[in-house]
């Protein structure tokens, strides 16, 4: 039951991974989930780079130019650097998550990021269908990658989806009762 497959959708952070390569029909199979999000005023404003092989590295350049821009000297520390680093290394893929603006602003821009997220939603549980693992990373300086991503007018950073093989266990999930957040009315 899908039900089940969302309670069992988890985060998986990259020192879960393992080293099994993953291959890019795996990876086009969750940009195919991705691209059937629904969205208002078919913007289908989701776009995606993905920074795989040799680009891992490109990536970890990306991150370094963000933390440096955002980070005093006094506050610099390259134990943190290297541990984002570390992190895109142990990935097998990571892919950027991104949303363009439609031009004409036809809707409010807090729509086409909710369809974004939707999108990541498709791929995040289309993954662990595929012996995948990952999750989604927003780092404080993403605001400040355009150029580095070379990001198009309109178009945002969102985050970074960490993606890794991974055979389990899964981390424990934890929610509060939806009781919680919903009134019958
Ligand atoms: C928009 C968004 C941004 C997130 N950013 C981060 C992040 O920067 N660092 C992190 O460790 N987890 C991040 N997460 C993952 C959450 O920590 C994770 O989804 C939450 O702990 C619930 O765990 P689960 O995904 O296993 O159910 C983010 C999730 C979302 C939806």
């Amino acid at each position: 039951m899908i039900l089940d497959k969302i309670k069992s959708r988890r985060s998986v952070f990259p020192n879960q991974f393992n080293a099994e390569p993953i291959s890019k029909d795996k990876i086009a199979t969750l940009l195919e989930a991705a691209n059937w999000a629904p969205n208002h005023a078919k913007t289908e404003p989701w776009r995606f780079k993905i920074f795989k092989d040799d680009a891992l590295e490109l990536l970890t350049e990306i991150l370094r130019s963000g933390y440096t821009k955002t980070t005093t000297p006094e506050n610099f520390s390259e134990l943190k650097l290297n541990k984002s680093i570390e992190k895109v290394m142990q990935s097998g893929a990571v892919i950027a998550i991104c949303m363009q603006r439609d031009p004409k602003a036809r809707i409010p821009e807090w729509e086409e990021i909710a369809a974004v997220a939707m999108a990541v939603q498709n791929m995040w549980l289309t993954a662990g269908e595929l012996g995948l693992g990952g999750y989604w990373s927003s780092p404080g300086f993403i605001s400040e990658l355009s150029d580095e991503l070379q990001l198009s007018a309109g178009e945002r950073c969102l985050g970074f989806f960490y993606l890794g093989s991974f055979s389990g266990p899964a981390n424990e999930g934890v929610r509060t009762p939806i009781e919680d957040k919903i009134t019958w009315k």
